[in-house]
């Protein structure tokens, strides 16, 4: 299977002992930026998803076919692993088995099922969870839609910081009963609670946005943790850069004086120029034939 070395890499990592911190990655470009600098593993959040393909806030508003096809784009472009956060499943159960297998044939190596009430509901101020019950047949649908047992399915709550630290160990005993392969926290907020849901359950785990408290590397993977996610500066910095750029020409700047650019090597590099223009050169020019 094309993928199957990717998901193999990110299972890796969550059967190592080590923690590590993913690239945030969102487009073609990103992701081979990523995968040049050696980060072992792609996040691709469902916030830069909304983002990089709509121009939108983290409200899902993003439809599956929009998600997959971004991640296909990434697949195409590099074979760093992503691990994608897939929301709630775009739907019920049944959405999820379908969100699984469209992601997993557009080259996912994992993705994230997590059991926040999506779209926000009418009236509600706060994020909402769906039942405990109705989350472990979500993990259970999401199992069963994976055709390649090698793609990485991640159960995820919110609950710590929605509900308690107790709702949410409750809701990882039942989510890592299903046999889904890593437990994804958000909401964590201190050493004690970290260790809490460690010392109740036994899969990897992978920590959302998480407080100075719990930096350090070898303290978290102490724990049991394996991917850290550090946030999505990489799309403020480009949003930042294109509006310095565009700013700059508005207000008359010559393109010659602009600061910031990529150079021409970096360019070449992210477009895998020099691969590119040889392929070109191999079908293209031998096809001329004898009278070129
Ligand atoms: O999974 C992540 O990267 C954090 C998150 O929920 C998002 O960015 O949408
Ligand atoms: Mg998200």
């Amino acid at each position: 299977m094309a993928f199957r070395s990717r998901r193999e890499k990110l299972r890796s990592i969550l059967s190592g002992g080590t923690c590590v911190h993913p690239g945030s990655v969102y487009d073609a470009i990103s992701i081979r930026i990523a995968e040049d600098l050696g980060f072992p593993l792609g996040m691709f959040g469902g916030s830069v998803a909304s983002l990089a393909v709509l121009g939108d806030p983290d409200v899902t508003l993003i439809t599956l076919t929009e998600l997959a096809e971004q991640m296909r784009r990434m697949s195409r472009a590099s074979a760093l692993p992503v691990l994608v956060d897939a929301d709630h499943g775009y739907g019920n159960a049944l959405n999820v088995r379908r969100t699984v297998q469209e992601l997993e044939t557009a080259g996912a190596a994992g993705l994230t099922i997590e059991d926040t009430l999506l779209p926000a509901a009418f009236g509600e101020t706060k994020t909402q969870l769906i039942p405990l019950e109705e989350g472990v047949g979500k993990m259970k649908a999401a199992l069963d839609g994976r055709s390649d047992p090698t793609l990485v399915i991640m159960g995820r709550t919110g609950a710590a910081a929605i509900t308690s630290i107790e709702d949410a160990v409750r809701r990882a005993e039942a989510y890592e009963a299903t046999g889904v392969d890593a437990l994804f926290f958000t909401g964590i907020k201190s050493r004690t609670e970290l260790e809490t849901i460690a010392s109740a359950t036994r899969l990897p785990i992978v920590l959302g946005g998480a407080p100075e408290e719990l930096n350090g590397l070898d303290y978290l993977a102490s724990q049991r943790v394996r991917i850290a996610l550090q946030g999505h500066a990489p799309i403020a910095a480009a949003t930042q850069a294109v509006y310095e750029t565009q700013k700059a020409l508005r207000e008359g700047m010559a393109p010659k004086s602009l600061k910031g650019l990529a150079s021409s090597e970096l360019m070449a590099r992210v477009m895998r120029e020099s691969a590119v223009k040889a392929r070109s050169a191999d079908v293209l020019e031998q096809n001329l034939g004898p009278n070129k």
